[in-house]
């Protein structure tokens, strides 16, 4: 290690007094003025993780959904998973280190994970399109040379793709190419064998009107444009030319607001989409003739694509195990459908992606969905060989076709992370082979209403939760009142639980009818009282 580059370099990026932040579900987010020490850090870091796991590491400069003053940063594994859990700790620790104990803290990590310095290490970098994000991923070089590591800076991509390409190069190309081309090729290819088999569906089932947030989605959309078929038509909005990132548009707004993004002009029927800021998350929707909006979102996403696997798998007549991950905040009625409708096992885990990847990883076919539209779906090794193998050598015709779908569904899917393009272009698929408007497939079932709120409290380290977070242990008496509320009202549940991203806790309530005035204005209440609110 050269201490005096360190020292110099750790002066150029200094932390500011007193400033504490935590690798949260999704790495390091806060306004972006405060993150320059952190992104520095964490170049420090990825070349730390680089050697520890002899592999390329990724490292994302983004916030995602949040708003365009903010920034994030978080770090990529080997395989296009999230940073392992053990590494969090170790973020964390260099990230609030004071600058004299800089050395000192990656000595110690060195020792504790058994990191050679000798060895070698190269990162891939990646940005989404806020104005703070490029000085932000330079910040991430000055780390990475300090420690003396390869890099290749992508630039302007989406978070998925990051993932994707570190997944390639980990695989030496085995996933595919490590190159934009190489992600647009193999997906319009796996896409466009896949609607080979579907019927004509009509001009207007043709097209798609896509909101990207104002965000890198716009601009990676465009790009892969050439390569879309000419049954898929694509209309972008909130390209980022005229508004502000986030700004009333995208998958987070429209979830949480359950109401159109501002910028698309929505006729009664048109099939419609909205990703996020860093094109992670996909939620779909529609406005009925009667002006009525309707949510397609990740519960209604998962259920369609596991409907599709569902048939294909009995068709191919394999002892493959499929399951469905949720979260708490899955609607009650998509998990119902799920379990008793389509037969098919639910499983629920604590909110963020790495609970639900992990979880999948369990099954041959893993579909996971958070209600926000994040999610994707896993294959294991022995099904994914399995499957190409019946591609090649099955005499039946129905059988080989069957795997002939899966295979072309395994290589559209993005299995490191959810990913709204990839995403988009499943479900595209499945509506125009299974022949589906887009309201049917919202028919499939009605969603319970709900609401989702968020609260301020002094502090939200207060509630501590089991049972996937569907339960609280603490405050005393939180749980109770909770109990005795949703036994009030039919098909009712209530849930609170302090967020990992934001100083919120997060209330979210479901019921058969009228949920806004029951038991979610109640569950507020007392949440507010038993955790001693600043404000509610
Ligand atoms: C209710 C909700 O949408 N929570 C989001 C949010 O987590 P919180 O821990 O609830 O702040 O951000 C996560 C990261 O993007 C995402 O995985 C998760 O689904
Ligand atoms: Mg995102």
């Amino acid at each position: 290690m050269d201490l005096e580059a360190l020292r110099r370099y750790s002066a150029l990026h200094p932390k500011p007094a007193g400033l504490t932040l935590q690798y949260g579900t999704a790495g390091f987010r806060s306004r972006a003025e405060q993150l320059d020490h952190i992104v520095f850090r964490m170049g420090l870091l990825a070349i730390l993780r680089s050697k520890a796991v002899t592999a390329t590491i990724g490292i994302m400069v983004t916030a995602s959904h949040n708003p365009e003053e903010d920034n994030g940063v978080k770090l990529v594994d080997p395989l296009g998973e999230m940073l392992h859990p053990s590494w969090e700790e170790y973020a964390t620790q260099l990230a609030n280190a004071e600058e004299q104990e800089l050395q000192k803290v990656i000595t110690e990590i060195c020792q504790k994970a058994e990191v050679n310095l000798h060895k070698d290490a190269s990162v891939f970098i990646g940005r989404d399109t806020r104005p703070s994000s490029k000085k932000l991923s330079q910040s991430v070089i000055d780390g990475i040379q300090v420690l003396g590591g390869q890099y290749h800076d992508y630039g302007l991509v989406t978070t998925p793709q990051l993932h994707y390409m570190v997944c390639c190069q980990n695989t030496q190309g085995q996933y595919g190419k490590a190159t934009l081309e190489g992600y647009y090729e193999k997906l319009s290819k796996a896409f466009m064998e896949l609607i080979k088999q579907s019927h004509c569906s009509g001009e207007n089932q043709k097209h798609l009107k896509i909101d990207c947030a104002n965000g890198i989605g716009a601009l990676k959309l465009s790009e892969m444009k050439p390569y879309f078929p000419q049954e898929v038509v694509i209309h972008i909005y909130n390209d980022g030319t005229k508004e502000k990132l986030n700004h009333l548009c995208g998958a987070d707004f429209v979830k949480v607001q359950q109401k159109p993004p501002g910028g698309l002009d929505m006729k009664p029927n048109e099939r419609c989409c909205s990703f996020d800021g860093d094109a992670d998350r996909i939620v779909y929707y529609y406005k009925d003739t009667a002006g009525h909006f309707h949510l397609i979102d990740g519960d209604k996403i998962a259920t369609l694509i596991s409907i599709f696997l569902k048939e294909l798998l009995a068709k191919v007549k394999q002892d493959f195990k499929m399951a469905v991950v949720q979260t708490a905040y899955a609607n009650g009625n998509s998990t119902r459908y799920l379990q008793e409708t389509l037969k098919v096992p639910v499983h629920c885990v604590k909110t963020g992606v790495k609970h639900l990847h992990h979880k999948a990883q369990e099954f041959d076919v893993g579909v996971y969905f958070e209600a926000n539209g994040h999610g994707t779906v896993l294959f294991s090794k022995t099904a994914e060989t399995k499957i190409r193998q019946l591609v090649k050598e099955e005499k039946d015709d129905e059988k080989r076709e069957a795997a002939k779908m899966l295979e072309n569904m395994i290589d559209l899917i993005n299995q490191t992370v959810g990913d709204a393009v990839s995403d988009m272009l499943v479900i595209e698929a499945i509506l125009a082979l299974k022949g589906l408007t887009v309201q049917q497939w919202d028919a499939l079932y009605t969603d319970l209403p709900n609401r989702l709120l968020k609260v301020q409290v002094a502090d939200r380290r207060v509630i501590d939760t089991t049972d996937a977070e569907r339960r609280a242990l603490t405050p005393p008496g939180l749980q109770e009142k909770i109990d005795a509320l949703v036994k009030k009202y039919k098909l009712s549940r209530a849930f609170v639980r302090p967020s990992g991203t934001e100083d919120v806790v997060r209330i979210y309530a479901e019921a058969d009818t009228q949920v806004r005035q029951g038991v979610m204005k109640e569950v507020c209440f007392h949440t507010c009282h038993l955790t001693m609110l600043n404000k509610c």
